[in-house]
C-alpha cells in the first residue's frame, strides 16, 4: 500500500526531475528573452498555440491578432521603432503565407523583423505525403527576406534564434524567416543542456565608421556646393542618431527635405526645413546629401525632369549598404557606414570652419516655402460640411500640434498624400505610414505596435479603403484596451465614391456601400464610435477620444466628390487610352 508520505515524496521527486528538463517551447522563449525580446505579435493555432500561452506565462507580452498579415505589419513597425527585431508568430502554411507579405514589406523597408512559423514535419513534407498544412516554407520564404533558417533539433534553437536576430539587425536591417517544425517544440532535453545551448547576441549591429578618405571626399564635394540640400530618409529615423542629424543640419546650415517617415526628425516648422518647397529643392540644388534615403521611385531615381538636366547635380550618399551606391545614378561621394557614425565624422570635419550656404539659395527655398504654405493655409481653415480632405486634415493638423508626442499612423491614397504635407510632425519616429511599397493595410498593425511599444497615444488617419484591409483588428485594439484613435476618411470609395458601372449591372469598381457606419464597427467591440460631419466636430471628437486614452473610431464624412486618383505615383498609375469612352 502506498502511504500519503510516499505519494508526497514521489510528487516532489517528479517535480524536481521536471524542473531539470526543458523542451523546444521553453527554449524558444528563453532564447528570445535572453536577447531582450519581450513582445510577440501573432495568431495562435497549430502548432504554436502553446508557445504563445507559455510565452505569456513567462512574462512576455503576446498580442494575438485576427489575421497574420496585421501581426506581421505590427512586428515590422516594432522593428522600425525599437531597432530590435519585431517578432511575428504564425501557424504553418496558410498562416505563414499570410505573414509573408509583412516580412517582404519589412525587408523592402530595411526594418528588422523575424517571422517565426510552425511547420509540418520534414520527413513527410519532403516526400510530399500530404501532411497537415504541408509546405516547404523555408524555400518559399527565402527570396522574400534577408535570411531564412530552419531548426530541426531543440538543442539548436539558441543558435537559430541568435542567427535570426543578428541577420535581422546587422548591416542593412531586414526580415528573417525562422522555420520551426512542430516536432521540435515537444523535444525534451535536460534543462542545463538547454541553457548551455542558448546564445546571447553580442553587439548585434556593430558601428560601421567610414574611412577618412571617404569623409574627405564628401566634404570636398560639399564645400564646392552653391545650392546644397540634405534629404533625410526613414533610414535616418531608424538609426536613432537624432542628435547627430540635428547637429549636421544646424551646423552646416543646409536646407533639409524629410521623406515621409523622416518627418519630425527635425520639426517640420524648423527654419531650415525645405519640406514645403520640395520641387524647387530637388530641381535647383547642386549637391544633395542623402542621409538614409534611397534614390528609388520616391525620389524619381535621382534623374529626370524633377531633378533637372543630366550632370547638374552631385550626390553624397550615406548608407550602411555599399550596394546601394550607384543604384540609379553616379554617387560622387559614397559614405558607407551607419548613420550615427558617418554623421559624427562629418560633424567633426565641419566643426568651427564651415561657411553657411549662399544666402540667395536659402532665400529661394524660403520664398517658395512661404508661397506653398500660404496656398495651403487658404484651403485648411474652412468649417465645411460635408468635409473635404483639406478641411478635415486642417483639424487633425491642430490635434498633432497640440500633442507632438502622439504617434500618427497614416495610410490611404488622398488621405495619405495630403496628410503627409498638411500634418506637421515635431518629433522623430512619430509618423508611421505605408513605406517603400505604399502598402495599403499596414494601418491597424502599425497602430497596435506603436501603442504597445511606446505606450503613447496613437492617431490612425485612414482612408476608408485602406482601413478595410486590416479593419477587423479594431477588436484587437479593444481587447487590449489600447490608446488608439482611428479616424476614417469616408468618401464612399477608393479615391472617390462616385464611380458607376457603365452597364448599370454592378456597383462601380472603386465604390463602397455609401455612408457605411464604421463607427458602429468599433462599438460592436466595446470601443467608442463617433460620427463627424464638420471639421469643428472632428476636432472636438478626436480631442475627446485621445484624452480618454481608450479605443475610439471616428467616422469622418468626406464629400464623395472630393479626392482624385492617386497622382503621386506618376507614370506608375497608367490610364487606359482605349475603350473607356465606349464603355
Ligand atoms: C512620391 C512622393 C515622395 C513625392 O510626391 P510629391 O507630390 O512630389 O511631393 P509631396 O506630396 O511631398 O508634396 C506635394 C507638394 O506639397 C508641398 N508641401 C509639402 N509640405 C507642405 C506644407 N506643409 N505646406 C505647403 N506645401 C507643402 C510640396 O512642396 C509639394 O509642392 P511643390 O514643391 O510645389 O511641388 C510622395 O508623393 C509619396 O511619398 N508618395 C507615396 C504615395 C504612396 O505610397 N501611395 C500609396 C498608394 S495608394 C494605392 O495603392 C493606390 O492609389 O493605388
Amino acid at each position: 500500500m502506498v502511504t500519503a508520505v510516499e505519494t508526497v515524496k514521489e510528487l516532489a521527486a517528479n517535480a524536481e526531475s521536471q524542473q531539470e528538463l526543458t523542451d523546444g517551447f521553453h527554449l524558444v522563449i528563453d532564447a528570445l528573452k535572453l536577447n531582450g525580446i519581450e513582445t510577440i505579435y501573432g495568431v495562435p493555432g497549430i502548432p504554436i498555440t502553446d508557445l504563445g500561452r507559455l510565452a505569456q506565462a513567462n512574462g512576455m507580452r503576446v498580442i494575438s491578432f485576427r489575421h497574420e498579415q496585421n501581426a506581421g505589419n505590427a512586428a515590422a513597425i516594432a522593428g522600425f521603432l525599437t531597432k530590435k527585431p519585431g517578432i511575428c508568430l504564425t501557424v504553418s502554411a496558410p498562416g505563414f503565407l499570410n505573414g509573408l507579405t509583412a516580412l517582404a514589406h519589412a525587408t523592402t523597408n530595411c526594418w528588422p523583423m523575424i517571422l517565426i512559423s510552425g511547420s509540418s514535419e520534414r520527413e513527410v513534407v519532403d516526400l510530399m505525403q500530404g501532411d497537415y498544412e504541408e509546405m516547404d516554407q523555408l524555400a518559399i520564404a527565402k527570396p522574400l527576406c534577408k535570411a531564412a533558417y530552419r531548426v530541426l533539433h531543440a538543442e539548436d534553437i539558441g543558435i537559430g534564434v541568435a542567427r535570426a536576430i543578428r541577420a535581422a539587425v546587422s548591416g542593412r536591417p531586414g526580415g528573417v524567416y525562422l522555420d520551426l517544425p512542430a516536432k521540435l517544440f515537444s523535444q525534451v532535453l535536460e534543462a542545463s543542456k538547454g541553457t548551455e545551448s542558448l546564445v546571447k547576441v553580442i553587439d548585434a549591429a556593430p558601428a560601421q565608421i567610414p574611412g577618412p578618405d571617404a569623409v574627405k571626399r564628401a566634404i570636398d564635394v560639399l564645400k564646392g556646393a552653391k545650392k546644397p540640400l540634405i534629404i533625410l530618409g526613414k533610414g535616418a529615423a531608424y538609426a536613432q542618431a537624432d542628435a547627430e542629424v540635428r547637429t549636421f543640419v544646424e551646423k552646416s546650415g543646409i536646407p533639409f527635405l524629410p521623406m515621409s517617415m523622416a518627418k519630425g526628425l527635425l520639426p517640420d516648422n524648423h527654419p531650415q526645413s525645405a519640406g514645403a518647397a520640395r520641387s524647387t529643392a530637388l530641381l535647383e540644388s547642386d549637391v544633395v546629401v542623402l542621409v538614409g534615403a534611397r534614390l528609388n521611385w520616391l525620389l524619381s531615381h535621382g534623374k529626370g525632369k524633377q531633378w533637372g538636366p543630366k550632370g547638374s547635380k552631385k550626390f553624397i550618399q550615406i548608407d550602411i549598404e555599399p550596394k546601394e551606391m550607384d543604384s540609379n545614378i553616379e554617387i560622387a561621394a559614397p559614405l558607407v557606414g551607419d548613420i550615427g557614425s558617418v554623421l559624427n565624422e562629418l560633424n567633426k570635419a565641419i566643426d568651427g570652419k564651415w561657411q553657411a550656404p549662399p544666402a540667395d539659395w536659402v532665400k529661394t527655398i524660403n520664398d517658395k516655402k512661404e508661397q506653398n504654405i500660404a496656398k495651403m493655409a487658404s484651403k485648411l481653415g474652412k468649417n465645411s460640411s460635408p468635409m473635404d480632405f483639406h478641411s478635415a486634415l486642417g483639424a487633425l493638423k491642430q490635434v498633432i500640434k497640440e500633442r507632438p508626442d502622439a504617434i500618427l499612423v497614416n495610410e490611404g491614397a488622398n488621405t495619405l498624400d495630403l496628410a503627409r504635407g498638411i500634418i506637421d510632425m515635431y518629433k522623430p519616429r512619430k509618423r508611421l505610414d505605408v513605406g517603400t511599397w505604399g502598402v495599403m493595410g499596414v494601418g491597424m498593425g502599425s497602430a497596435i505596435a506603436a501603442a504597445v511599444e511606446t505606450g503613447l497615444p496613437v492617431l490612425a488617419v485612414e482612408g476608408d479603403s485602406a482601413f478595410g484591409f486590416s479593419g477587423m483588428e479594431v477588436e484587437t485594439i479593444c481587447r487590449y484596451q489600447l490608446p488608439v484613435t482611428i479616424v476614417i476618411f469616408n468618401n464612399n470609395g477608393i479615391y472617390r465614391g462616385i464611380d458607376k458601372d457603365p452597364t448599370g449591372r454592378d456597383p462601380g469598381t472603386t465604390v463602397f456601400v455609401p455612408d457605411a457606419r464604421y463607427d458602429k464597427m468599433m462599438e460592436a467591440f466595446g470601443g467608442k464610435g463617433y460620427y463627424a460631419t464638420s471639421p469643428d466636430e472632428l476636432k472636438r471628437m478626436v480631442d475627446e477620444a485621445m484624452n480618454s486614452k481608450k479605443p475610439a473610431l471616428i467616422n469622418a464624412v468626406i464629400d464623395p466628390e472630393a479626392g482624385s486618383e492617386s497622382g503621386n505615383i506618376g507614370n506608375l498609375n497608367p490610364q487606359s487610352v482605349v475603350g473607356k469612352k465606349k464603355a
